[in-house]
């Protein structure tokens, strides 16, 4: 601090010094990367422009965002950790990223070092060294108040944290928010786990699983930041809206690198459009786990182990032949073996030269490397694999396994009873890969199918949210996309809305490929208030009996109204309730079922209230999103007006689904819940 000012009075005041102080040293950090000069450092302009690009990146990472608090924490160790024997290798506080002063000491550290872990973890019964941890409450930019634990002192008594349910309390208007401040141990605990192991959390709505993902994926970029950048990461999410919803978060956190796509997304290409639906039995069968080993037949159904005739090479004046036995020997021993289709088609002519190069050798001959591709290039060779070994598209692959119910019943022999089979053909068989009328189940098949001929590239570790909804084909899409990763699944049985929802995580896990993963369970509530929990939990045991309550750790139990009216005056209700709620502070969702979303979107406009749908974001000036029951998972609202909850139900194709998507609607609110409701409410809901 410059000598001419006052030292500071109080804690708070020392505080706010060491606030201006480090962000005039993140200043001076900003200038010298402004000031680096790059055009001497490599004579190479790819490499150039790569230094460039990652300078103008670190520049932007340093700016110092006026609404976003350079730090938000300070732990205390009772030891020195470093090597100064002052308070610099003891005081730490922590903010989103590093700081550092003109000696490089560091003034802020990122929440993400080693150093950083007691702040969140650390407690009177394992106070991991930390003697003091004090956390900070800012208004806007402005630091205001301070609250402190000494996780050492006997005498001092436990308590819950003000700033942290002033957070929790915060409205929620706008794009989700980063959680860095206050990660709960719990949650911390997955955040940190390591990269080379995967981990599924079982959650309760609102226990903060994907506010876990994303502060997990930002904490291996910063732990493991090499060997992710070559690799890559991607985060998983049910559909557009919601990837809408929580794509600033990443980026707030430092981290741009980070992909986010559906799955349906992930399996979209080869040239296919997705313009069709499948009943729901049938989209059913065709994420069934069974469909991998059809599809495994049906791509390697073309290969013929015995070729008409063997083949005969012709080299200047001599011939060389291997007889058609010793081809099918080849053959049989490249279909036993586990490798891709396709790798095994590239690996064949290699081997039917390796026979001729034998003969060659027994002759005198001494030919070389160069001889061996020869031979496998030569046309009598090209033409017996392609005889054998035919190539396999896999968009004509299923395309024929739809339409052809033969090709399909050898496909299928054993694994798929007649029945079955024939839910899987097409009404009208497609006239060709055009004109199909592709649907998002038949695009995983082709999925399954392209990485059965070629191996699909694995990422470094996958996010996958609301995973509950896959069906064991989209887990195995999933899955090939980590193979030599790991990923982090995340999702709530309770909250399982397809008909091929899993029914428990092993199995999910298995059909990810990764049955060693650890199921761990998040179990307080940070967005539902107790009220509008308890009320929704009501449904518990007819959707997921196996599962408890989850907590609430919102301070308010929140407001819960059910109101019945007569069904001429149930829209004229629920816009009413909308009118209410927008009386108060936060965002507003109506949440309807997917067919009354028209009418209610009518009847809001003609009372004069402007509303958005889910993708779009919420602001000061349009705080009212109408939200079709489908799209509502994963989103929140300050107050959720709920319209007819038995309409909800009876949009599914059957009742537990029903009920379940009933349960994600319910469990959206941050502070008040209003159903209104012409028809009798389900009669789980009824108090138990
Ligand atoms: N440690 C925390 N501190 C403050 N807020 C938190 C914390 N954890 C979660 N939240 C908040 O709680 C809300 C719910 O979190 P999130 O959406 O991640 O839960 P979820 O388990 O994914 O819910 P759902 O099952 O409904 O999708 C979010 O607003 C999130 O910011």
């Amino acid at each position: 601090m410059p000598a001419d000012q006052p030292s500071p009075s109080t804690p708070l005041d020392a505080e706010r010094a060491h606030l201006a102080a480090s962000r005039a040293a993140l200043r001076t950090m900003r200038a010298e990367a402004e000031g680096l000069d790059i055009s001497d450092v490599t004579a190479n302009w790819v490499n150039a422009e790569v230094l460039a690009s990652e300078l103008a990146q670190r520049i932007k990472s340093l700016a110092d965002l006026a609404h976003t608090p350079l730090f938000f924490g300070r732990v205390d160790y009772e030891h020195d950790l470093g090597e100064a024997d002052d308070e610099t290798g003891r005081r730490f506080y922590i903010g989103r990223r590093h700081v550092h002063d003109a000696d490089g000491d560091p003034m802020v550290i990122d929440w993400r070092a080693p150093a950083s872990r007691p702040y969140y973890g650390a407690s009177k019964k394992d106070p991991q060294d930390v003697a003091l941890r004090r956390r900070f409450g800012y208004d806007g930019g402005e630091l205001t108040a301070y609250e402190d634990e000494h996780l050492t002192d006997p005498a001092e008594a436990e308590r819950s944290s003000a700033l942290l349910q002033r957070e929790i309390e915060k409205p929620r208007v706008g794009p989700m928010r980063d959680i860095v401040a206050t990660i709960q141990p719990e949650q911390d605990e997955i955040v940190r786990a390591g990269l080379s192991g995967s981990v599924c959390v079982q959650g309760a709505p609102g226990t903060g699983k994907t506010a876990v993902g994303l502060h997990r994926v930002a904490y291996l970029l910063y732990a493991y930041r090499d060997r992710l950048a070559r690799s890559g990461t991607l985060v998983i999410g049910p559909n557009r809206s919601f990837l809408r919803y929580i794509e600033q978060v990443l980026p707030a956190l430092g981290e741009l690198e980070v992909k986010q796509a559906t799955v349906d997304d992930l399996v979209a290409g080869g040239g296919i459009e997705i313009r069709g639906t499948d009943p729901s039995g049938t989209a059913r069968l065709k994420g069934d786990a069974r469909m991998a080993e059809v599809l495994r037949r049906a791509v390697r159904s073309g290969v013929r182990t015995t070729p008409a005739e063997g083949v005969v090479v012709v080299r200047g004046s001599r011939r060389w032949r291997v007889p058609v036995d010793e081809i099918a020997a080849i053959v049989t021993e490249l279909l036993a073996r586990d490798i891709r289709y396709g790798a095994a088609r590239d690996a064949l002519p290699q081997r039917i030269a390796h026979a001729v190069l034998v003969r060659m050798e027994a002759a005198g001959e001494a030919p070389d490397d160069r001889v061996q591709n020869a031979v496998a290039r030569n046309p009598a060779v090209k033409a017996v694999v392609k005889e054998v070994w035919p190539l396999v598209d896999p968009v004509k692959l299923v395309l024929r396994l739809l339409s052809d119910a033969e090709f399909l019943a050898r496909a299928a022999e054993g694994i798929l009873d007649e029945e079955e089979q024939k839910h899987l053909l097409w009404e009208r068989p497609a006239r060709g890969v055009k004109s199909a009328r592709w649907s998002p189940a038949d695009a995983v098949l082709i999925d399954e199918a392209r990485d059965l001929i070629e191996r699909t590239g694995s990422l470094g570790h996958v996010v996958l949210d609301e995973a509950q909804d896959l069906s064991p084909m989209q887990y195995r899409a999933v899955g090939r996309r980590c193979s030599t990763g790991s990923v982090t699944v995340l999702g709530d049985i309770a909250q399982g809305t397809t008909p091929w929802a899993t029914s428990g995580w092993e199995e999910a896990l298995a059909h990810l490929g990764k049955p060693e993963a650890v199921v761990e369970e998040l179990t307080q509530g940070f967005r539902v208030p107790r009220k509008v929990i308890a009320y929704a939990s009501r449904l518990l045991p007819a959707i997921a009996p196996e599962l408890s309550e989850a907590t609430s750790i919102r301070d308010s139990e929140g407001s819960l109204v059910l109101r019945e009216v007569p069904v001429e005056e149930l829209d004229g209700a629920a816009v009413a309730a909308c009118r209410e709620a927008l009386e108060r502070e936060g965002s507003v969702g109506l949440i309807a079922a997917d067919a009354r979303v028209p009418v209610l979107s009518a009847a809001l406009t003609a009372a004069g209230l402007a509303h958005l749908t889910p993708g779009q974001e919420t602001s000061e000036s349009a705080r009212l999103t109408l939200v079709p029951a489908s799209l509502a998972k994963g989103l929140e609202y300050d107050y959720v007006v709920l319209d007819e909850p038995a309409a909800v139900v009876d949009g599914e194709p059957d009742e537990r689904t029903g009920l379940r998507r009933l349960y994600v609607a319910l469990t959206r609110a941050v502070s008040g819940l209003t159903v209104v409701h012409a028809t009798p409410l389900p009669g789980e809901l009824a108090a138990g």
